[in-house]
């Protein structure tokens, strides 16, 4: 058996106390609804992971769009072919509409912690620039449509990164979808942080340039401060 040095124990037992204090927040917490959004390779699905495995979230619902049921297969074939912008942007409301019902509304009506990696706000910053040929406020015309149905999250995690260094580090998988690309997404980032700015109350900005463990932190300060409310 391997004897720890006196400050690696109290570093560990620092470590203990601060996953029981989160888990006991998070039981207080119910039914609440929590997204991650950001461009491609601002560094969500790295940070889903890190949740999903941490002892205090062991009982919260991980989820994501596109889903993975069939609708969110036709997404995806959307999305690696030509289709027309409006087309798609209802496949992903179609997605969307299914997920809140089969997932999002039972999982929150048991109370449960839900945590999912993108949700409407992808739809809104990033049809919010494919649709800008067709309508005058394309931003507002998508939020306009979700109206009345969707279920709006507790919480927005909002991962904001420099486009160049997030297509930078999602190196040859950058290349592989169509919205992958510098200039669309300096107009996605740009709607995200008008969305952010229209309701404060709602959207927590992570700068994600930085070092992981700073992001987990913020990320895990940002979920559990959402208990005060
Ligand atoms: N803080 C970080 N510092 C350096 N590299 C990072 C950081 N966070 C994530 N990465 C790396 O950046 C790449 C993109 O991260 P990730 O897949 O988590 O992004 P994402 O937002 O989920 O992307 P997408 O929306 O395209 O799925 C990965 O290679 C990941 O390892
Ligand atoms: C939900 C949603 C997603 N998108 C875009 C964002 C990404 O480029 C892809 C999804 O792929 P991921 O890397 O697996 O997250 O689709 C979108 O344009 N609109 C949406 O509503």
């Amino acid at each position: 058996m391997r004897i720890l040095p006196e400050h690696k124990i109290k570093e560990q037992k620092i470590e203990e106390h601060k996953v029981k204090k989160i888990a006991v927040q998070l039981t207080l917490m119910k039914g609440k609804l929590i997204t991650l959004e950001g461009i491609d390779g601002s560094g969500k699905s790295t940070i889903t992971r890190f949740l999903n495995s941490h002892p205090a979230f062991s009982s919260a619902v991980f989820t994501r769009e596109p889903t993975t049921s069939w609708i969110g297969d036709a997404v995806y074939k959307a999305i690696e072919s030509n289709t027309d912008h409006l087309a798609e942007l209802m496949l992903f409301t179609a997605d969307h509409a299914n997920h809140i019902a089969t997932l999002i509304r039972p999982a929150l009506e048991d109370g449960k912690i839900v945590i999912s990696d993108r949700y409407s706000d992808s739809r809104y910053a990033y049809q919010g620039v494919t649709l800008k040929e067709r309508f005058d406020e394309p931003m507002e015309w998508v939020q306009q449509i979700h109206k009345g149905w969707t279920v709006v999250p507790d919480l927005t995690v909002l991962f904001d990164i420099d486009p160049e260094i997030a297509v930078r580090r999602c190196g040859k998988r950058g290349e592989q979808t169509k919205f992958e690309k510098i200039e669309l997404l300096n107009g996605v980032r740009k709607n995200y942080l008008r969305l952010a700015e229209k309701e404060p109350e709602r959207f927590v900005i992570i700068d994600t340039d930085r070092d992981l463990k700073e992001i987990e932190n913020d990320v895990l300060q940002a979920i559990t401060s959402i208990m005060e409310n």
